[in-house]
């Protein structure tokens, strides 16, 4: 679908002249677009110039090897990076660029919420970490929390394991139900994308297959940008996959094309495990 044409891998034979533009496949809206974006830590560039296009309640996988700057692409996307890394180029949230100085930081990351590697619950119950934001936003009506409590526990596919314990500390749950408590934590302010930053990696395998049903459940709702260094699981659960490699966005395309066909050698030759 998509390879960048100034990447330095552009002219290594393997690529395919006729680059595709992707708004010629694509039949959803386009929720969250990079244009020409580039992002510094001090004088290290750790991304050149990306420009992808992620579609509304489809979920969308970011892989590469380690270092190759998806954590930094997907952090940058919702501005966590705000303070450490320096941002060029636009981040465009339903068209609205969320490097703008006006917007509102705490709504925007309302809207794109994000989950990371380590579950963090907050040393509370069950009940107050997905209240917490509620309040922070005036919301005191005891039957509002109730029915946003259950709806999002449902979502996450948590509620049958802790309806009846919802006054539980967060922290004696396993670390598979702690982390599907804080997408329940993210869901209950109603985002419209998540960004998942290898959200299974400290999960059994038993934990992360239930972690890819509920995601897949949620890409019903919502927009999902997920990194994630286990190819098998972006090919399991992703229908568009970014390769990132040394900063660039190197090849996008539906999953099945990158790992049955891609287009660049080096794509090739990570999804094939010859390195990363
Ligand atoms: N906070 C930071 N300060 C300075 N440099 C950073 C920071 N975070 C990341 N980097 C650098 O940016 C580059 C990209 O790192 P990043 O963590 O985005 O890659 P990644 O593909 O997510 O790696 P991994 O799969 O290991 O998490 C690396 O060179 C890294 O050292």
């Amino acid at each position: 679908m998509l390879i960048n044409p100034s990447s330095p891998h552009s002219d290594d034979g393997w690529l395919a002249r006729n680059i595709v533009d992707p708004s010629l496949k694509i039949s959803e809206p386009i929720v969250l677009e990079t244009k020409q974006l580039h992002v510094y830590y001090g004088d290290n560039e750790a991304i050149h110039e990306a420009d992808l296009k992620f579609l509304e309640h489809q979920i969308s996988a970011l892989i590469g090897p380690s270092g190759s700057g998806k954590s930094t692409f997907l952090r940058s996307l919702n501005r966590m990076n705000d303070g450490v890394a320096r941002v060029t180029g636009e981040i465009l949230y339903r068209g609205v660029d969320v490097n703008r100085s006006e917007i509102d930081v705490y709504e925007m990351r309302r809207r794109i919420g994000m989950v990371f590697q380590r579950p963090n619950p907050f040393p509370k119950s069950i009940y107050d970490n997905i209240t917490f934001a509620l309040k922070r936003r005036g919301i005191t009506d005891k039957q509002t929390l109730d029915e946003a409590v259950e709806t999002s526990l449902k979502q996450a596919a948590l509620w049958d394991e802790v309806k009846d314990q919802l006054k539980k500390s967060a922290l004696a749950l396993s670390g598979g139900q702690q982390q599907r408590l804080c997408i329940a934590r993210a869901l209950a302010v109603k985002p419209d994308i998540l960004l998942l930053d290898e959200p299974a990696s400290a999960l059994d395998p038993v934990s992360t297959s239930k972690l890819e049903e509920t995601l897949l459940q949620l890409k019903n709702d919502y927009t999902i940008i997920i990194v994630t260094h286990n190819m098998q699981q972006a090919a399991r659960i992703s229908d568009y996959t970014a390769f990132f490699n040394m900063g660039w966005a190197l090849e996008y395309d539906e999953t099945s094309q990158i790992f049955t066909s891609p287009q660049v050698q080096l794509t090739n030759n990570y999804v094939a495990g010859d390195f990363g």
